[in-house]
């Protein structure tokens, strides 16, 4: 399916989520996330500071920010930077995102872990974002394991890639983890 097309669909579906779903759905897909060996055995994880129309990460980080080191990104004109998380220290930035403040960037070689926000996901690990390549880019010099997480729907039966996308190694939902084979 072509990327556009998916993009609609997603956006469809996520309008009709009441608020207790959207809720059950996160708590579930993170319980898996925070019970895989990939998470057990990463301390440096960049995470996502949610949208609303994403899987909040709201309350994922706040559990576990005293055992992990997390970090979080943010848009530096095409590109994003990695700095760590500071729940006090937190700031709108471009796309009205909850972004780190400060200069201490990361260098992306030091982070182990990679949950990848996206529109949606395929088996192969493949994924469609929001259509500025921010991730293709910053996960192009990356040897992270790189984890997508979405509502079921997310997962779609195949996506069109372009050579420069980027995959994720798992992707977990409510209903499926899969854990991606073959990738470079
Ligand atoms: N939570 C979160 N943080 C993230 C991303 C993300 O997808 N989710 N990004 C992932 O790259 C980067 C920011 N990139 C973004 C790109 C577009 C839009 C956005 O809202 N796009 C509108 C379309 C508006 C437009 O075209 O300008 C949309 O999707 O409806 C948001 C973030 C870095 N941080
Ligand atoms: N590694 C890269 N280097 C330069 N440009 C890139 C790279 N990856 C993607 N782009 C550019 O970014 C644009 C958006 O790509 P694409 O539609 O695949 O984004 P996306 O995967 O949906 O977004 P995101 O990665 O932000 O979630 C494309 O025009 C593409 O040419």
């Amino acid at each position: 399916m072509k990327k556009e097309e998916i993009r609609r669909r997603v956006k469809a579906q996520k309008a009709l989520l009441s608020d207790n779903e959207r809720k059950e759905a996160a708590k579930s897909v993170f319980a898996v996330l925070e019970n895989s060996v990939a998470f057990l055995l990463a301390d440096r994880i960049l995470m996502y500071h949610s949208l609303p129309d994403e899987l909040s990460t709201i309350e994922f980080i706040d559990r576990w920010h005293d055992r992990k080191h997390f970090f979080l990104p943010r848009v530096n004109g095409v590109n994003l930077e990695v700095l760590p998380y500071d729940r006090s220290q937190l700031k709108y930035g471009a796309f009205h995102i909850e972004e780190p403040v400060g200069d201490n960037v990361e260098d992306i070689d030091n982070i182990e872990m990679i949950v990848v926000p996206a529109v949606a996901y395929d088996r192969n690990g493949n994924r469609v974002g929001r259509g500025k390549g921010y991730y293709d880019r910053l996960l192009a010099g990356s040897r992270a394991t790189k984890i997508g997480v979405g509502y079921d729907f997310q997962l779609v039966n195949d996506i069109d890639t372009e050579p420069h996308d980027i995959g994720v190694d798992i992707v977990i939902t409510q209903s499926h983890v899969i854990t991606v084979r073959h990738r470079k």
